[in-house]
């Protein structure tokens, strides 16, 4: 549907994300709305209050798409305002991470990403409660990711390189942990991992496919653990990551389920969509079936996987 009938859309503008070097992007939105006859209104995060300063604007505006313009951070923001209802979710991927947007086909190019938003192709898809309290929608996980998120963090260093220098350093000596895997209606699985990965979705944000096997619509997510490694090991598992292989490996273990629980000795970071939550012994994940309508980039798939 592309049309502009009836649309009204609502951008939730995250000013500090990735490396943001653009001055107007509320006027660079405003210009393509106007050529395109959308209906825009805008909101700039704070940093404070934003779920309830969103959700009021919201109730205000009834948009029928609300574009979250920031990286992963900002669209789970804009995902739980939105959950279980009819309003559209879309992305305008300007963050460090934007993972989501890269799940989706979603271009960085500014303007190729509003056109994804003007073509207005969406889908119903499920998303992750962590802990009964966070919602997750792209990719949460325990461990070596975590820990480097939670550096990144402190020691609030941004953009994608600043990232890729942190990874690196991790992954030549990860340190592991025990943990017991309970997924609901399999049996208790006992496991020595370096990282945990849980997610709906197949794409890192750097487009290494974690999750090959699986689809983001069909009620289950999955759990991948990577075991600990010899370091030589990386080389092949890079190349099983950037060509859609990596569950075929002897490091790696895909488990699907609707609910998991999970303990870990010691305890773990854990990171959701990108944002550090904490060291945790024990997490309760599940399943949101069909619990938000996303707009898509429908007009070509990923090379190796197909959505
Ligand atoms: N105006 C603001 N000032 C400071 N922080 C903000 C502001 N608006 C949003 N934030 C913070 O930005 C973070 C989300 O950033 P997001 O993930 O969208 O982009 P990012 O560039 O990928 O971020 P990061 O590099 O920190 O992961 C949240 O922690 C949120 O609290």
């Amino acid at each position: 549907m592309s049309s502009s009938e009836n649309r009204k859309i609502l951008f939730i503008i995250n000013p500090i994300s990735g490396n943001n070097q653009k001055n107007d992007v509320e006027g660079e939105i405003t210009r393509f709305c106007k050529t395109h006859s959308l209906p825009a209104s805008f909101l700039e995060t704070t940093g404070e209050n934003d779920e309830e300063r969103i959700t009021e604007t919201i109730n205000n505006n009834s948009p029928d798409t609300v574009v979250a313009v920031g990286g992963d951070g900002t669209v789970n923001l804009v995902a739980s305002a939105l959950i279980n209802t009819k309003t559209k979710l879309g992305i305008i991927p300007t963050g460090s991470a934007n993972g989501m947007a890269f799940e989706l086909n979603i271009p960085t190019n500014f303007e190729q990403a509003l056109s994804v938003i003007e073509r207005n192709a969406s889908r119903v898809i499920d998303l992750l409660k962590i802990n009964k309290k966070h919602l997750a929608i792209h990719l949460s996980d325990l461990g070596m990711n975590a820990r480097i998120i939670k550096r990144f963090d402190q020691e609030k260093i941004r953009g994608f390189y600043g990232y890729a220098r942190q990874f690196f350093k991790e992954l030549k000596s990860p340190s592991h942990f025990k943990c017991i895997v309970d997924c609901e209606g399999k049996k208790r699985r006992k496991y020595k991992a370096v990282m945990l990965v849980m997610t709906n979705t197949h794409f890192f944000g750097t487009g290494a496919v974690v999750n090959p096997t699986g689809k983001i619509d069909d009620g289950k997510f999955e759990i991948v653990v990577i075991k600990p490694y010899p370091w030589y090991y990386i080389f092949h598992m890079f190349l099983a990551f950037f060509t859609g292989n990596i569950h075929r490996l002897r490091h790696i273990r895909t488990l699907s389920c609707r609910h998991a629980r999970i303990k870990m000795q010691p305890a773990q970071d854990l990171q959701v969509d990108g944002e550090p939550v904490g060291e945790l012994k024990q997490l309760e994940v599940e399943v949101l079936p069909s619990a938000i309508n996303i707009i898509y980039n429908h007009q070509e798939n990923h090379f190796f996987v197909k959505t």
